[in-house]
């Protein structure tokens, strides 16, 4: 099976955790796209939408889906996403599309976060993958001295074919740290945190996923943590 079909196949199993009447919360990224597309043909069995990105609403919105305002929704059931890497106790590295922050918020007022992800995705440790994170512009050189200070290499992520930073839907930017071994992701993540001018940190540990869908060749493979 290809990759793309490893993803569409998990995209298929993660409708059994939608509940219907309610508000679900969705993702961004490849994996998340084909979850909208299958969500499209059940759609008039919930009440609609969270997006996590511009992109994600409007590929929602291009199938009809209703995108509520999260200051408008005061309880979400699920709350289904990719990720770029996972662990077998459910820590996350997300944020390979830019879409870390509003992942994060969306995510922690969902009841469950149900990750659906192509086998490739489960590590051991944590960190092979560039772990993002969202700045505010201002605090960019700050940040990235504090982050080589933790012992991985920063890198301002830039437009494709150009020179100039990434802009977020938020209007931040993204450093990539390479060369991290995450041994504690729940530390580094608080560490993370504590670092003026960070909006977010693609680690997903003190809150990681409840559920993950892991797309293989044997079948969609359920872990629960
Ligand atoms: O965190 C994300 C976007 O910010 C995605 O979930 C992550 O990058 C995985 O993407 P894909 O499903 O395309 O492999």
């Amino acid at each position: 099976m290809t990759q793309d079909e490893l993803k569409q196949a998990v995209a298929r199993a993660a409708i059994d955790y939608v509940v219907d009447g309610e508000i679900i919360g969705v993702g961004t990224g490849s994996t998340a796209n084909f979850f909208i597309d299958e969500l499209a043909r059940i759609k008039d069995r919930i009440k609609g939408t969270v997006a996590s990105s511009e992109a994600t609403a409007s590929r929602l919105r291009g199938h009809g889906i209703p995108v509520f305002d999260l200051n408008d929704v005061t309880s979400m059931a699920v709350y289904i996403d990719g990720a770029d890497e996972i662990t077998a106790s459910g820590a996350m590295i997300k944020g390979g599309g830019a879409a870390l922050t509003r992942e994060k918020i969306v995510a922690s007022v969902a009841q469950k976060f149900v990750c659906i992800a192509d086998g490739s995705k489960l590590v051991e440790t944590l960190g092979k993958f560039p772990l993002p994170v969202e700045v505010i512009p201002m605090a960019r050189a700050s940040v990235m001295r504090q982050l080589a200070l933790l012992g991985g290499q920063p890198r301002l992520r830039t437009k494709p074919g150009s020179d100039d930073a990434f802009i977020t839907d938020n209007g931040g930017e993204i450093i990539d740290v390479v060369g991290l071994s995450i041994t504690d992701p729940v530390a580094l993540e608080e560490r993370i945190n504590q670092i003026v001018g960070v909006i977010a940190v693609g680690l997903f540990a003190r809150a990681g996923a409840n559920v993950c869908l892991l797309g293989t060749s044997e079948g969609v493979k359920t872990l629960t943590f």
